[in-house]
């Protein structure tokens, strides 16, 4: 299937030591890191596209634009909700929420830009 706008995925993690600020280095607290909520926006929109990548592409992040809402404790589980709403050319934009137990916790928006990535590889 081609990558068609309105394409979405569910991904849901349970926050572990190694997702919390303090072992990241971003915060002193052992809550939920904002840079781990990003790794887990942006792998959950790789999800939504990959079964419908054409063979010999991949894609790279080239923009997030996030905002963290609400802490999130150890141990909790974090449902991430990854939808494809704009196809252009090769920037793909995507809406994101992120959610634990009690809501809302964080919201993205997140432009994925298709490359080949032997050539991609090739020019570092
Ligand atoms: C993706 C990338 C190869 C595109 O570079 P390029 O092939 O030279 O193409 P361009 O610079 O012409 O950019 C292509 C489009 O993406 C846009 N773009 C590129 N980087 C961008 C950024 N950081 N933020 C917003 N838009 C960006 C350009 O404005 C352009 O838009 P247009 O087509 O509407 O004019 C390059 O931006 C890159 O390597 N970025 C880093 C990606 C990365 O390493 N991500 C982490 C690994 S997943």
């Amino acid at each position: 299937m081609a990558l068609v706008e309105g394409l979405s995925i569910t991904q849901t993690m349970t926050v572990t030591k190694k997702d919390t600020a303090i072992y990241h280095g971003s915060g002193k607290l052992e809550v939920y890191a904002t840079p781990a909520m990003v790794a887990f926006m942006e792998n959950t929109a790789v999800a939504c596209i990959d079964k419908d990548m054409a063979k010999g592409t991949d894609s790279v992040g080239i923009q997030i634009d996030t905002k963290h809402n609400k802490a999130t404790k150890l141990g909790a589980t974090v449902t991430c909700t990854a939808k494809l709403v704009k196809v252009d050319g090769k920037k793909l934009s995507f809406e994101i929420e992120a959610s634990d137990e009690g809501g809302n916790i964080g919201n993205a928006v997140h432009v994925r830009y298709i490359i080949d990535p032997v050539k991609f590889m090739s020019r570092l």
